[in-house]
């Protein structure tokens, strides 16, 4: 295993946003959460990389673990100057060959010399995913990395952390609202509100009717998925916890 948890709990002031979760993450596999707006995905890809303290719980990573972060957004102070080639030697410094190399394997050769907050949604990306590549992570990170941008620049994107994934054996966790890559791209689907409400084999969800009725209707399909996982039981494969219909029914 790359990264555990038991019984995660994260609050912030009065509130729990994240309680018992449960979770591990083998090396090599495509891990995607998905769940409605505010169900905590960005705390707890937060608490796994240490940026949250735990209310409760116990997090354990590999000793030594390198995580590639992707953030879901960057804000870039157009005020300050920053180019690409230096944005890539923080926090650690790499090579100019290191960074040619990462630039033209993420898609973006010629961008070096531009300024940061010169690049378009998608370059930005995947200069983000560069400089993760750099790392030489054990696990690719990624908070809805493909945000903002068009059908075929996401699914350029993903197809793109496919092959990293396949190249260097890296684990992937990601958020993704992105119904088709959660169904194509990932080993396992994790559907959180508040708590892990079901996880399995996206196979399991993708055989069944209601699935394929739903299959297609983009940003729309996404609610519908997570609550057709809540509504049928999958032979023992996807496993049913407790979960707050009325969160699910505001988030509505
Ligand atoms: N800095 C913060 N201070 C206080 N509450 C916060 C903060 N960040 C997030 N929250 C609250 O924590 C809960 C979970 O937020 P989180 O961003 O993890 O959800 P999410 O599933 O990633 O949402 P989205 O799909 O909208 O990105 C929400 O109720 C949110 O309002």
């Amino acid at each position: 295993m790359l990264i555990e948890t038991h019984g995660l709990s994260v609050r912030r002031g009065n509130a729990t946003v994240l309680r018992d979760v449960d979770l591990a993450i083998a090396q090599g596999e495509i891990v995607t959460i998905v769940g409605p707006n505010g169900s905590g995905k960005s705390t707890l890809v937060r608490a796994l990389i240490g940026l949250e303290p735990l209310s409760a719980g116990t997090l354990w990573r590999k000793p030594g673990l390198r995580i590639g972060y992707v953030p879901q957004r960057l804000h870039v102070d157009a005020t300050l100057p920053m180019t690409v080639r230096r944005f890539l030697s923080l926090p650690q410094r790499v090579s100019d060959e290191a960074a040619r190399v990462a630039l033209t394997r993420t898609g973006v050769p010629d961008v070096a010399q531009r300024q940061l907050s010169g690049l378009s949604g998608g370059q930005l990306q995947r200069v983000l995913l560069a400089r993760a590549l750099l790392s030489q992570p054990d696990i690719f990170i990624l908070d809805e990395p493909t945000q903002g941008l068009d059908q075929p620049g996401t699914a350029a994107f993903y197809r793109l952390i496919e092959e990293l994934r396949a190249e260097t054996g890296a684990a992937v966790l990601m958020v993704s609202h992105d119904l088709h890559v959660v169904m194509s791209a990932s080993d396992r689907v994790i559907c959180l509100n508040g708590h892990v409400c079901c996880q399995g084999a996206p196979h399991v969800v993708s055989a069944a009717p209601e699935y394929r009725a739903l299959f297609g209707l983009g940003t729309g399909g996404t609610l519908a998925l997570y609550r057709h996982l809540h509504d049928h039981d999958h032979d023992g494969e996807a496993h049913a916890h407790n979960h707050d219909h009325a969160r699910e029914h505001e988030d509505a």
